[in-house]
């Protein structure tokens, strides 16, 4: 298991564009976010590419590709075929194999995103495949997943506690989930979304336009 943090100064030295990941549990939204990220890079001027991770299809991807937020053949799909925390942590080949082509394609690509299947708590990313990583919970799932200590929710450079136009309906107190999940995370980054409304989404953009292209 990688445990190594990701602190950017002990990014690989690979040169080409930034990797990102996105994991987090089935249906906490990371394929909306990455809907809505797709305009808020392109109104920032970022050149992006998308890798997504299925276990036996490549839904995610099409479904990006019928979005028409992003040229389809920016959208490459990895069939991870089993636990889809093995291909980003254990043996992230396929997922650099397809971060490589699109960068091979693309020339001018400056971020890919790599969405990871949905997963449990502990799934956490290789630093060997992305520079910096989010794990996307959502307020559905119970407002106790940031107390449960899961490696995902501490370990990532970037917490998004998804889906805030759903607390009232299933009564979570919003406020002290927010508040569990920072004390988890010892004050490391967080982000509130509502990926309907869009909330949330523009300083997500803005965050990883700064630390991680630094611009
Ligand atoms: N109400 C609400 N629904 C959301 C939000 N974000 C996503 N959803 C819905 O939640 C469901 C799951 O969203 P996805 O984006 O497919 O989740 P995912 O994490 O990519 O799912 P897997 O790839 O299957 O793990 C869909 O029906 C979305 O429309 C949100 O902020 N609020």
């Amino acid at each position: 298991m990688d445990t190594r943090t990701s602190s950017l100064s002990q990014l690989p030295s690979r040169v080409g564009a930034a990797r990102i990941g996105i994991g987090g549990p089935v249906g906490s939204g990371k394929t909306a976010l990455i809907e809505r990220l797709i305009p808020a890079f392109a109104a920032r001027g970022v050149s992006l590419a998308i890798v997504t991770n299925d276990l036996v299809t490549a839904e995610d991807a099409e479904r990006i590709r019928r979005s028409g937020l992003i040229d389809p053949a920016r959208v490459a799909a990895v069939e991870a075929g089993a636990c889809p925390h093995t291909v980003i942590r254990e043996d992230p080949t396929l997922n650099i194999a397809a971060a490589d082509d699109l960068e091979a394609l693309f020339p001018d690509v400056e971020l890919i995103l790599i969405e990871s299947g949905g997963d449990n708590l502990a799934s956490t990313f290789s630093l060997d495949l992305v520079d910096w990583w989010m794990f996307v919970i959502d307020v559905a799932g119970g407002d106790d997943i940031p107390r449960k200590n899961g490696p995902g929710v501490l370990k990532c450079d970037l917490l998004v506690v998804n889906k805030t136009d759903l607390a009232p309906y299933v009564g979570v107190d919003l406020a002290a989930m927010a508040a569990q999940a920072a004390t988890a995370r010892a004050g490391r980054p967080m982000a509130l979304t509502n990926c309907r409304s869009n909330d949330g989404v523009d300083a997500i953009a803005d965050r990883i336009v700064s630390d991680v292209l630094f611009r």
